[in-house]
């Protein structure tokens, strides 16, 4: 097959990697830490895709009634961040699990030249991990995370770091995402963006992100359509 792109930048949770049941896990392991009630995976899918800070922020909001503004400015937040990120190290990996023929469609590309990145809203040492966990990391040429640039997603800056490292330009890079942030992401940065709809995408429907394509898996990818 001729594939059209010399660089695929590929999110991570909700696209490469069903992350969901662990980061919920974390978060319900925080919340009992702190005598809180326990949220459903459903709840907690709608929060990822801004990075867990800000996931633990919405969860402590949902969980006590107060609105995020109070709970960022609250003196507590840094000792409960601190006990989140010993939950979520040691459940990365437990109940994650990387979508059907990611690692086929990878090799091939990787096969066929094509220069492989992840870009995430996750911070970098969980990103690390969950990469580490399913043995990804060698699978790419270049990992960003939400913590690795001044800015994140959608602010296209990270796409133009890849863009920029590989010497491509944006008609020949593909971004294949879940979510809305990824669409913007994509379009701020002036490259194509296919979806999938087996991620989080904040609980809305992957074709209101108005995407280039929605594809239904990762064999799709990869099939000439
Ligand atoms: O919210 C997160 O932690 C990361 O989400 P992303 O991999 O979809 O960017
Ligand atoms: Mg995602």
């Amino acid at each position: 097959m001729d594939f059209p792109y010399d660089l695929v930048m590929f999110d991570l949770d909700g696209t490469l990697v069903e992350t969901a049941p662990e980061i919920c896990d974390a978060v319900n392991d925080t919340l009992r830490d702190l005598g809180l009630p326990a949220v459903d995976q459903t709840q907690a899918e709608r929060w990822i895709g801004h990075g867990t800070h800000e996931l633990l922020i919405e969860a402590l909001a949902f969980a006590t009634g107060a609105d995020a503004k109070a709970v960022r400015a609250s003196e507590s937040l840094s000792s409960t961040v601190g006990s989140f990120d010993k939950h979520y190290q040691r459940r990365c990996g437990t109940r994650s699990r990387l979508y059907p023929g990611v690692r086929e469609a990878l090799a091939f590309l990787r096969t066929n030249g094509v220069k492989l990145a992840v870009i995430t809203n996750k911070e970098g040492r969980y990103t690390d991990t969950v990469l580490a966990v399913h043995k990804l990391r060698d699978s790419f040429d270049r990992v960003i995370s939400g913590d690795s640039l001044p800015t994140k997603k959608p602010n296209p800056a990270c796409v133009h770091a890849c863009l920029h490292e590989f010497g491509v330009p944006p008609s020949r890079a593909l971004f294949v995402g879940d979510s809305s942030i990824d669409a913007a992401t994509a379009r701020n940065a002036g490259v194509e963006v296919w979806l999938l709809p087996h991620g989080y995408n904040m609980g809305a429907p992957i074709e209101q992100c108005r995407p280039d394509r929605v594809i239904a898996d990762f064999p799709a990818l990869i099939t000439k359509s």
